[in-house]
């Protein structure tokens, strides 16, 4: 499809500038000419493709996925579309480099390798300023906004000012997977200081040099920017990414039926191991409703997948308390029961009654997660503790003696904070089992065959979630839009629907899925009556039309 040309004020080496309308060589006879560029770019006109030769040459030219990643957000700062289109030609090679695993290294790193301004970082010192920052922003029609403290950056705990890197690794999926235009999308980073005594003392850090403000005070600067956000840009998408367990579930029961938000890590996280669970179960042909699930760390993303787990179980005819007697959650001191002290009203409601394993053989307060797998004789296993190596050998051996199949699901991230490497699991269980990661491995390659490891990592539903939410304006994201996620992605596994092949479908099928969650979701929102009624041509319509895709358009200039 040809766009409409775009009317642009911008001209010189301010349009150069500017990177979600600089082309760079690209720039036609006619637009140098009406843009004052002549003699600022080399006399040879490129299409954009012969431009991605030579980014991708570079991009090659470098070793480490550091490096890698510097490079890619160089390019990203300075032409949005030539960025975009890269990635979609090599989107297996470089989503492990922006985004989980590198960009943990990114956020860690994120003084020491900044380069150049993007998105908008709100310190708490400038909370009486909010509209006046909101009003700087170089993206004026904002639709998704990814926000971060940074106070939980993956399994890497508190990055301060670093948590940038992940708002900004999340929105180039949204563009490249889910279609948003990168002229929507803007990264935020609530900047409320850092506990991490490394990051104080390092002379590079960038944020404010400070301890966390108190917990008063914290809520007091959300609630502001929330109303900001509300008045500056009452449509959007707010997507609350990597906040510490204390925070993530209150701000998302504060603001979820205010504005249209959703929790990546609590909601995000959930769906997709829904789906991936769904579709396992489907591949070993049993109901997720007869397995007994473990969890390894009841954090607010285990216990927000746990709840998930329920409703579907419910949802597949067994009652609410016999889901819950079904699910085991363990933290640092063993299985919560309800005789655990100081657990959070969320985890409460996800405890074993100390009656039930007053048969089980345990030693210690608690019982550990290997007495939990000899005794509950899990068929689920699944990791979101932020800790490498939990799942020991001696665990999975238990469990594989229990069940046949088991389902495993290391979730950490990034890659070094796995619970167990898929090789590991995959030798310990002598090759049968279902497994997923929630970063990128490599397969695996056990006696002969060859172990498609999948990847069951948010990132297959935000893109398609906020597709969907933006084509219709749909008011709310609701927990039956996110089932329906699920549902859409559990549907397209190419293992439960063929018997072979990846458990999820691949990266480079994003695209397509996005489009296909969009739709479900989209339909589901109107049919709770949280958008405008549409019918399904229309949809499809308005979802093929809001699918940005990297190309150039040509400019035209707004006549003084
Ligand atoms: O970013 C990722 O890869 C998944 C995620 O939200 C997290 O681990 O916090
Ligand atoms: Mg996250």
């Amino acid at each position: 499809m040809k766009k409409s040309p775009l009317y642009t004020a911008y001209s010189g080496s301010a349009l150069l500038e500017t990177p979600l309308l600089n082309k760079g060589s690209a720039f036609t006879v006619d637009e140098r000419i009406a843009f004052n560029l002549a003699g600022l770019l080399p006399p040879r006109y490129e299409t954009i493709e012969e431009q991605v030769s030579r980014a991708y040459m570079q991009y090659k030219s470098f070793d480490t996925a550091i490096n890698k990643h510097i490079y890619l957000r160089a390019i990203q700062d300075n032409n949005e579309t030539l960025f975009y289109r890269l990635l979609q030609q090599h989107l297996d090679e470089m989503i492990p480099i922006i985004y989980t695993p590198t960009v943990g290294d990114a956020c860690e790193q994120f003084s020491d390798i900044y380069r150049s301004a993007r998105g908008l970082f709100i310190s708490y010192n400038d909370r009486h300023q909010l509209d006046d920052i909101l009003r700087n922003a170089t993206k004026r029609k904002v639709k998704v906004i990814v926000v971060t403290d940074g106070e939980r950056v993956l399994g890497l705990g508190d990055q301060g000012i670093g948590g940038m890197g992940i708002s900004i690794g999340k929105l180039s999926l949204y563009t490249a997977c889910g279609g948003i235009s990168p002229a929507y999308a803007l990264p935020m980073m609530l900047d409320v200081g850092t506990n991490n005594e490394k990051l104080l003392n390092d002379p590079m850090y960038m944020g404010l040099r400070q301890k966390r403000v108190g917990q008063a005070e914290y809520d007091e600067f959300v609630a502001l920017f929330i109303q900001a956000v509300k008045r500056r840009w009452p449509e959007a998408i707010i997507q609350f990414e990597d906040f510490a367990q204390p925070n993530a579930m209150p701000l998302l029961q504060r603001y979820r039926e205010q504005v249209c938000c959703f929790n990546d890590d609590i909601q995000g996280t959930a769906a997709v191991t829904v789906g991936t669970l769904l579709a396992a179960c489907r591949s070993k042909n049993v109901q997720l409703s007869a397995q007994h699930v473990v969890f390894v760390g009841a954090g607010s993303a285990g216990c927000g997948i746990a709840e998930q787990v329920i409703s579907q179980m419910v949802a597949e005819g067994i009652s609410e308390s016999q889901a819950r007697s079904q699910i085991f959650m363990i933290d640092r001191f063993g299985l919560l029961t309800d005789a655990t002290p100081g657990l959070r009203d969320f985890q409460q409601a996800l405890t074993q009654p100390q009656k039930t394993i007053e048969s089980w053989s345990y030693s210690g307060e608690f019982p550990s997660l290997l007495d939990v797998m000899n005794c509950a004789k899990p068929g689920i296993l699944i990791g979101v503790s932020g800790q490498a190596g939990l799942f020991t050998e001696p665990v999975i051996r238990a469990m594989k003696a229990g069940v046949s199949t088991p389902i495993i699901f290391p979730l950490s991230n990034p890659s070094r904070q796995v619970e167990a490497t898929p090789e590991q699991v995959i030798t310990w269980t002598e090759g049968d089992v279902i497994i997923a990661t929630g970063s990128p491995f490599a397969p695996v390659s056990y006696n002969g065959q060859q172990y498609v490891i999948a990847q069951c990592n948010n990132s297959y539903i935000f893109p398609g979630v906020g597709l969907g939410v933006i084509a219709i304006k749909a008011r709310l994201i609701s927990d039956e839009m996110l089932r329906e996620a699920s549902k859409t992605l559990a549907a397209a596994s190419p293992k439960a629907n063929n018997g072979s092949g990846g458990l999820l479908p691949a990266f480079t099928e994003l695209a397509a899925l996005s489009k296909k969650i969009a739709f479900n979701v989209a339909k589901v929102a109107i049919k709770q009556g949280l958008a405008l009624e549409v019918d399904d041509v229309i949809l499809q319509q308005k979802i093929d039309e809001n699918f940005w895709l990297p190309q150039y358009r040509q400019y035209k200039r707004i006549s003084a």
